[in-house]
C-alpha cells in the first residue's frame, strides 16, 4: 500500500467524526471536542516523545512496570485554575464540561486511551511564585493533539480536535492527517540514544537548609508538630541544553520500578522517575501507597539485607512511616468503603534507596472522584508533614524556595474518570543549559541534620545519574 492511500484513509476515518462534530457544534453554537482512536504499528514512546518537539506541550507518563506508557503531544484544549479558586474542582468541572457534548470515536475507546488530561498542580498554591517554575502553575492539564497509549506491547493513537462552530471538518481532517503523517514517520526512523554529557552542579545553601532541619527538629520536639518534610535544590549547569527525551531514556534504563514522567510547559520540562504513587483510581478501585522512611541500598546483596532489616526496626524511620500511613488511611476512610491496610510495613527498593512501603486499598464511594481524592491527600505527610496546615506553615517560613511542581501531584486523568496521580519527587526542572533538582526528607523529633543531608544526597541520584550519561 502506498503512502498516498494510507493518508487518505486517515484523512477519511478523520473526516466523519470531525463532520459530526462541526453538525453539533453549530446546532449547540458552542465548541465540540472530537477524539479518535485507533490502532498503529509499533512505535518507542520515546521516539514518539522526542518527534513532538515540533509541537511542544509534550507530556510523558509511565508506570512502574510499564504496563501502560501514554506521550502526549501539542494541545487541543487545556484546562489552567487560578489559585483561589478550588483548582482540583475547576479543573473536574472545565472537564466535565467539555466531555458533555463530544464526539467519541469508538464510543468506548480502552484504558489509557481516548479523551484523557495529562498534567498537574504546583505543590502549594500559596506559594511565593519565582521566575524558575514559570509556565507551571497551580494547575495545568493538557489534552493532547495526539497521543500514544502504549499498553502491553499494544499501540494506540488517540488524535483530539476541538471544533468550534464554523469550523470546516474538511480542512482540519486535512491538516490533522498530514500532522499525524509527519509526526509518526518522524518516530518510527529516529531513534533515542543517550550520548555522555557533563555538567557543573552547586548546592544552594547547603548549610543553611541544616540549620532549617535541627530548627524544625526543635520545633516538632516543643511544639504542635508531628513531621514536616524539608526540601532543598541543587542547581546544575551544562554546556549543551539539556535533553528532556535523552534524560527520560536513561531514567527509563536505570530506574525500573518508580513511575516516569515528563511534563513540558512552554520552554521548560519537569521530569523524573518517581516511586511514589499518590493515588490511582479504576472504576470504584482506589489505591494509593505510604512511602516514607529510607535507607541506602548496600554494596552486596547481604548489606543489602542488612540495611534493609535495620530500617524495618528503626524507630526513627518507623516513626516517619506510621504518620503517612495513619493520614493516609484516614483519607481513605472519608472516600471509601472496604479499606484495606496491612499492618507493618515492608521493604520497597530501587536503585539508590529503600524505602518503608505499606499499599493501600479501598472502594470509592459513588461521589468520590479521583480528584477529589488528590485533593484530600495532598500533600501527605510524606511530602508536606503532619499536622498538614502546620507543616506547610513551616515549610513556607524555613524552607525558602519555589517548590513549584516538585512534591506535587501529577498525572492524568480520562474521561470515564479513572487515571493515577504520583508525587512529583527524583525530580528535576530542565531549561535550556540549566537543571534544578530538588529532594526533601521527613524531619521528626530526633532526626539529625547530617544524617537527612546525606539522605537527600541519595535521593539526588536518580536525576544526577540521567542527566550525566553513563557511569554516574
Ligand atoms: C520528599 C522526598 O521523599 C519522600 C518520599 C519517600 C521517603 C521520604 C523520606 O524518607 O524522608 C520522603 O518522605 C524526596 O525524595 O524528595
Ligand atoms: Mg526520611
Amino acid at each position: 500500500m502506498g503512502g498516498t492511500t494510507v493518508s487518505t484513509m486517515k484523512q477519511l476515518d478523520n473526516l466523519s467524526g470531525l463532520k459530526e462534530g462541526a453538525a453539533r457544534a453549530r446546532r449547540e453554537n458552542r465548541p465540540v471536542l472530537v477524539s479518535r482512536t485507533a490502532g498503529i504499528p509499533s512505535l518507542d514512546p520515546l521516539s514518539f516523545f522526542a518527534s513532538g518537539a515540533r509541537w511542544g506541550a509534550r507530556n510523558f507518563w509511565s508506570d512502574p512496570d510499564r504496563e501502560l506508557t501514554l506521550v502526549g503531544v501539542g494541545a487541543a484544549w487545556r484546562a489552567e485554575a487560578v489559585p483561589m479558586e478550588d483548582r482540583y474542582r475547576a479543573v473536574e468541572r472545565e472537564w466535565e464540561e467539555l466531555l458533555a457534548n463530544a464526539v467519541r470515536e469508538p464510543a468506548d475507546p480502552p484504558r489509557g486511551a481516548g479523551p484523557l488530561l495529562l498534567g498537574g498542580f504546583s505543590f502549594d498554591p500559596l506559594r511565593t511564585e519565582t521566575p524558575l517554575w514559570e509556565g507551571f502553575s497551580e494547575a495545568s492539564f493538557i489534552l493532547p493533539r495526539f497521543m500514544l497509549s502504549v499498553r502491553k506491547e499494544r499501540c494506540l493513537l488517540t488524535v483530539n480536535a476541538r471544533v468550534e462552530p464554523g469550523d470546516d471538518p474538511e480542512e482540519m481532517a486535512e491538516a490533522l492527517a498530514e500532522e499525524e503523517e509527519e509526526l509518526i514517520r518522524t518516530a518510527a526512523t529516529l531513534s533515542v540514544a543517550p550520548s555522555p554529557s557533563s555538567y557543573d552542579a552547586f548546592e544552594v545553601e547547603p548549610e543553611r537548609w541544616k540549620e532549617s532541619v535541627s530548627e524544625a527538629a526543635r520545633h516538632i520536639r516543643e511544639e504542635n508538630l508531628e513531621k514536616v518534610v524539608l526540601a532543598r535544590e541543587l542547581r546544575l549547569r551544562s554546556e549543551e541544553p539539556f535533553a528532556a527525551a535523552v534524560i527520560l531514556k536513561r531514567l527509563q534504563q536505570r530506574q525500573p520500578g518508580s513511575f516516569l514522567f515528563a511534563m513540558e510547559r512552554s520552554d521548560a520540562c519537569f521530569l523524573g522517575a518517581s516511586p511514589e504513587r499518590l493515588v490511582k483510581k479504576d472504576d470504584d478501585r482506589l489505591y494509593s501507597t505510604c512511602l516514607a522512611g529510607t535507607a541506602a541500598r548496600g554494596a552486596t546483596p547481604e548489606e543489602d539485607r542488612k540495611r534493609g532489616e535495620e530500617l524495618l526496626a528503626d524507630p526513627k524511620n518507623r516513626e516517619e512511616h506510621a504518620v503517612v500511613v495513619h493520614m493516609i488511611a484516614e483519607a481513605f476512610r472519608e472516600g471509601c468503603g472496604e479499606v484495606r491496610v496491612p499492618d507493618t510495613p515492608t521493604l520497597y527498593r530501587v536503585r539508590d534507596v529503600q524505602h518503608l512501603f505499606t499499599p493501600v486499598e479501598g472502594r470509592s464511594k459513588p461521589d468520590t472522584t479521583l480528584l477529589a481524592m488528590v485533593r484530600r491527600l495532598h500533600p501527605t505527610p510524606a511530602m508536606g508533614g503532619y499536622p498538614q496546615q502546620a507543616a506547610l506553615d513551616r515549610i513556607r517560613e524555613t524552607e525558602g524556595m519555589d517548590r513549584g511542581w516538585y512534591a506535587a501531584p501529577l498525572g492524568w486523568l480520562d474521561f470515564r474518570g479513572d487515571g493515577e496521580f504520583i508525587c512529583g519527587i527524583r525530580s528535576g526542572l530542565l531549561r535550556g543549559r540549566t537543571a534544578s533538582l530538588f529532594a526533601g526528607c521527613g524531619i521528626v523529633g530526633d532526626s539529625d541534620p547530617d544524617s537527612e543531608y546525606e539522605e537527600t544526597r541519595m535521593k539526588f541520584r536518580p536525576m544526577l545519574s540521567a542527566l550525566g550519561g553513563e557511569g554516574r
